[in-house]
């Protein structure tokens, strides 16, 4: 009893021992002493009749499953704890802070079966109870005292575990209130865990933007850099431009003063031009009107020349003939050839011009050169060498081998007085006609080009032989006629004539022609003298300025021997008989045209009916008539004289060929 007196109040204070060791042996102590089963008591009964020891708080002790660490956490704080959360709505980094410190699992396994100890109410400090007096002990032997001593006991322990149970449903019911709240707690929890969720994927999102953006801004920084290299590049080049500015500016403002200057300079130059132009025009006028005057005048001398022109010239005795006597010719004048026979007999000719042994070709073409001069103004010239066979012919119109130093003075001379290049006129000292009057032609084209004169020249060459026309500049041989056409004039067909801008052109055709002329006869010497060729030059001049048109030609032509028939042998006979009659034909027409006869029988030879043009009135002839010194050529010397005499009475009325074009054409 004592035992279980002095183990009441350990046990009412809580504060010794919670084991039931002692209880277990105050049992037996009771039951060894009372003997009976009802003194026993169980441990409930006990504790919960025990309404002295005072209630402390219930705490929970909570373990974190993962042993790390461990935590002992008020019942009290986590209610207040999580009505702060429920109630304020804490924010997510707390709340995150708090989960992460309890797991779910710990935290689903508290919420089946939290595991809650119970803190064993410690027993009151037996200071502060009052102990209460101490009731007499009651024998062993009262064993109704006793009981009723126990009985109090009993009913102070009912009362006690009536106050312990009314407890323990308010902490239930707290408990359950809690749990409640707990519940309320979790689901808040896990809508601000899905929220949370959504916070945390919009923050990776974030987080992957915030990298993007990096990136991006990175980009932006190198891009920067660059832009600001570039930036200080152009900066540097905008100095150096600004500086080139700087000295263009100068350079402008030099060169505008400079401008100024030069356009008063130009204003002044422009008022001295324009009276320049204006005389210019005016000497141009003047020059145009000389030109034109010129032309009447030259006009008038051809004309006081008369339009047919007989030259006697008389070759000299040439090397292989120095043993061989010469004829008796004496050289009246100018103009005036006497000869004299065996007999002493006096012939004498008048002619425009006699030119005797020594008479260089620079000194026959000075008689000649204006007829070139004629031919530019559109007129139709035509120049014959004619005399027997060797006599001079050939010479006279193609040139020779002679190389004589008087020649060349007199080409000099010529130069000079024609304004030709004396180049040109050196070219040949033995030059005859031919090239001469080309050479003419040429360098006056080009003085006429400065008055606005544009000069064409075509060229053909063909031969007369036996009554046949034959083209020199074609190698094939073809048939030719030859056609009169009232506006065309006369034309060959199947000739060719080719165009020429220079000399150097017309010499190499010349030489084409006559290797061709050579070529084509077995004995050249023979054949030449027995063929009369024929070169013609047509001229085709235009001015702009003006609008005149010339159209003239010139006929060179190197005659067939003229030997009577008395002189020719045999074989040579129809040969003979062919240039004796074109001959005749040529004299006959010559002297129609003396008389002025209404016919002109120009179709009874080759050889007039191709110079037609040439001989009737719009032309203007020139004959050379070639003798021979020797006088065994008496007698053909002076057949070709009378010939000669008897064409010098001829005046032909030319007509200039002058058409006129628009200044457009
Ligand atoms: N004025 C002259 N000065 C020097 N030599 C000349 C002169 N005239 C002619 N001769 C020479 O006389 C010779 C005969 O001249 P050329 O051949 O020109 O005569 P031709 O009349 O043409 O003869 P053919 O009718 O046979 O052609 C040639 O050797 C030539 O060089």
């Amino acid at each position: 009893m004592d035992n279980a007196k002095s183990f009441i109040p350990k046990f009412r204070s809580g504060v010794k021992d919670t084991n039931i060791a002692p209880l277990r042996d105050f049992n037996r102590r009771i039951l060894r002493r009372s003997k009976s089963v009802s003194d026993l008591k169980p441990l409930s009964s006990l504790t919960s009749k025990s309404g002295v020891v005072p209630l402390k708080p219930i705490t929970i002790k909570s373990t974190v499953a993962n042993g790390k660490s461990s935590s002992t956490t008020n019942l009290n704080t986590i209610t207040s704890s999580k009505a702060c959360i429920s109630n304020n709505r804490m924010g997510v980094a707390s709340l995150k802070r708090n989960i992460v410190t309890i797991p779910e699992s710990s935290l689903a396994a508290k919420r089946q079966k939290p595991e809650t100890k119970i803190e064993k109410p410690k027993p009151a400090q037996t200071k502060d109870v009052p102990k209460p007096a101490r009731a007499p002990k009651p024998a062993s032997y009262d064993y109704k005292a006793r009981y009723n001593l126990l009985n109090e006991k009993h009913t102070t322990l009912v009362a006690t575990h009536k106050e312990m149970k009314r407890q323990l449903t308010e902490m239930k019911s707290e408990y359950e209130e809690q749990v409640s709240k707990l519940k309320t707690s979790e689901s808040e929890k896990t809508i601000l865990e899905s929220k949370m969720e959504v916070f945390m994927n919009e923050l990776l999102q974030l987080k992957q933007k915030h990298k993007s953006v990096l990136s991006l801004l990175q980009q932006n920084e190198e891009l920067l850099t660059t832009e600001r290299c570039k930036y200080e590049t152009e900066c540097k080049k905008t100095e150096i431009l600004t500086t080139e500015l700087n000295e263009l500016k100068e350079t402008y403002c030099t060169c505008r003063k400079l401008l100024e200057t030069t356009t008063a300079t130009l204003n002044e130059t422009n008022g001295k031009l324009h009276c320049t132009l204006e005389h210019l025009d005016a000497y141009k006028s003047q020059l145009n009107d000389s030109e034109a005057t010129r032309r009447e005048l030259h006009e008038k001398i051809q004309n006081l020349k008369g339009n047919i022109r007989v030259l006697c010239r008389v070759r000299p005795p040439v090397v292989n003939e120095s043993d061989r006597s010469l004829c008796n010719i004496n050289y009246v004048d100018e103009g005036t050839i006497e000869l004299r026979n065996r007999e002493n007999h006096k012939s004498e000719f008048i002619f425009d011009q006699v030119f005797p042994p020594e008479a260089t070709q620079m000194e026959l073409f000075e008689d000649m050169a204006g007829l070139v001069q004629s031919a530019l103004d559109g007129y139709n010239v035509c120049v014959f060498a004619y005399g027997q066979t060797g006599s001079g012919k050939t010479y006279t119109m193609q040139g020779g081998q002679t190389d004589s130093t008087v020649g060349m003075f007199c080409n000099l001379y010529f130069s000079y007085k024609y304004s030709v290049d004396p180049l040109i006129s050196m070219s040949s000292v033995t030059n005859g006609i031919i090239p001469r009057s080309m050479d003419l032609l040429f360098a006056t084209i080009n003085k006429l080009k400065k008055v606005g004169w544009e000069y064409t020249l075509q060229v053909s060459f063909l031969e007369i032989y036996n009554e046949t026309i034959r083209d020199l500049l074609d190698n094939h041989p073809k048939h030719h006629e030859i056609r009169y056409n009232e506006g065309k004039g006369v034309t060959v067909t199947n000739l060719k004539i080719q165009p020429i801008a220079s000399v150097e052109e017309f010499h190499e055709l010349m030489e084409t022609a006559w290797k061709y002329r050579a070529v084509a006869s077995t004995n050249f010497n023979e054949h030449s003298s027995r063929s009369h060729a024929v070169t013609k030059i047509y001229i085709n001049g235009v001015n702009s300025e003006s609008g005149l048109v010339y159209r003239g030609s010139l006929n060179l032509i190197d005659l067939a021997g003229s030997e009577s028939a008395k002189t020719s042998s045999d074989e040579r006979l129809q040969e003979t008989k062919n240039i004796n009659r074109s001959l005749s034909a040529l004299g006959t027409v010559i002297l129609a045209l003396s008389n002025k006869d209404n016919h002109i029988p120009f179709r009874n030879s080759k050889l007039t009916y191709l110079l037609q043009s040439s001989l009737a009135g719009n032309s203007k002839t020139m004959m050379v008539v070639n003798i021979s010194p020797l006088d065994e050529c008496y007698g053909e010397t002076m057949n070709s004289l009378r010939f000669a005499f008897k064409v010098k009475g001829v005046n032909i009325n030319a007509r200039r060929n002058k058409t006129y074009i628009s200044p457009t054409e």
